[in-house]
């Protein structure tokens, strides 16, 4: 199958109360990985892909693994831009092959962000390509901030509205409590907003830093109307420590296979476990 828009799943995933994952690709373990995953449970999945991660696997070879995923696990696969940072960047990845981008306007002023998202939009639709937009500040290891300095920039449910409203993005993260990287205590998740924005409009919220978030506050924010999940930090975890226990227990080992083989396997059950989390297991 190719790489589908997230329009392929995401009204569905809004429509009957399921989420779908976005499992951010860093190298072909984890793309094998997620995708194997995903293909034993039958699910729809989101390859992520931040600028960093593309400027470590270039762009054609990011693409090409993506497509191979797609071809080969027959899901629906969407290749998704991470905080895309520019217009242009989200073209290249568009011209490149992206199926799918998000415009993270939510450094600039709340009327720019509105007018550059909108601007990505529309050339992104006319090509068929999916956007999601983003509103408020998430907090953690990306921007350097704590997840308390976080909550004073959660986003504001009539702000939200009028940004969809305004944009037409297909899905809209908003800063509702998570944090990226691994939580010190546990996040303080605003469902209510949430709720709010959610009900108001007709496509699902998105969750970013959905690592180490516990599973209630997951399944509360799927029933309140979350439709995106965003998990990253928990493959790269589980990835590195597999990695650790395979050295430790040989010091001599020298062949990457040895020590990459575990490290896939311990993504598979992440990723195994979410989907199963998320409910978009058999949804595919
Ligand atoms: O860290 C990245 O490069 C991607 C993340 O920003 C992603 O969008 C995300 O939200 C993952 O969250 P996490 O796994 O809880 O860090
Ligand atoms: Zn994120």
């Amino acid at each position: 199958m190719p790489l589908v828009s997230m329009n392929e799943f995401l009204p569905k995933a809004k429509a009957n109360k399921f989420a779908v994952g976005q499992f951010n690709m860093n190298n072909l373990e984890f793309a094998q990985a997620i995708a194997q995953a995903a293909k034993e449970l039958n699910s729809p999945f989101i390859f992520g892909v931040s600028e960093g991660a593309l400027k470590y696997m270039g762009i054609e070879y990011t693409v090409a693994i993506a497509e191979a995923a797609a071809k080969q696990s027959g899901l629906p696969v969407a290749l998704h831009l991470d905080h895309g940072s520019t217009f242009e960047v989200a073209m290249k990845c568009i011209r490149a092959g992206f199926s799918s981008v998000m415009f993270d306007g939510s450094h600039h002023s709340y009327e720019d962000n509105i007018r550059l998202t909108k601007e990505v939009v529309k050339a992104a639709r006319a090509m068929g390509v999916s956007v999601e937009g983003e509103l408020g500040t998430i907090g953690g290891v990306e921007d350097d901030i704590s997840v308390d300095e976080a909550d004073a920039n959660l986003a504001k449910p009539e702000e939200a509205i009028r940004f969809y409203e305004e944009t037409g993005v297909d899905c809209l993260a908003i800063a509702v409590g998570t944090a990226h990287g691994m939580y010190a205590g546990e996040p303080n998740i605003r469902f209510d907003i949430i709720e709010k924005v959610a009900s108001a409009i007709p496509v699902p919220v998105v969750l970013h830093g959905g690592s180490g978030v516990p599973d209630e506050m997951i399944r509360k924010s799927i029933l309140a109307g979350v439709g995106k999940i965003n998990v990253n930090t928990e493959n790269q975890v589980a990835c590195t420590e597999a990695i650790r226990e395979a050295l430790a227990k040989d010091a001599k080992v020298y062949d990457p296979r040895k020590y990459l083989t575990p490290a896939r396997q311990a993504m598979v059950e992440v990723v195994k476990s979410k989907i199963q989390l998320f409910g978009s297991a058999n949804q595919a």
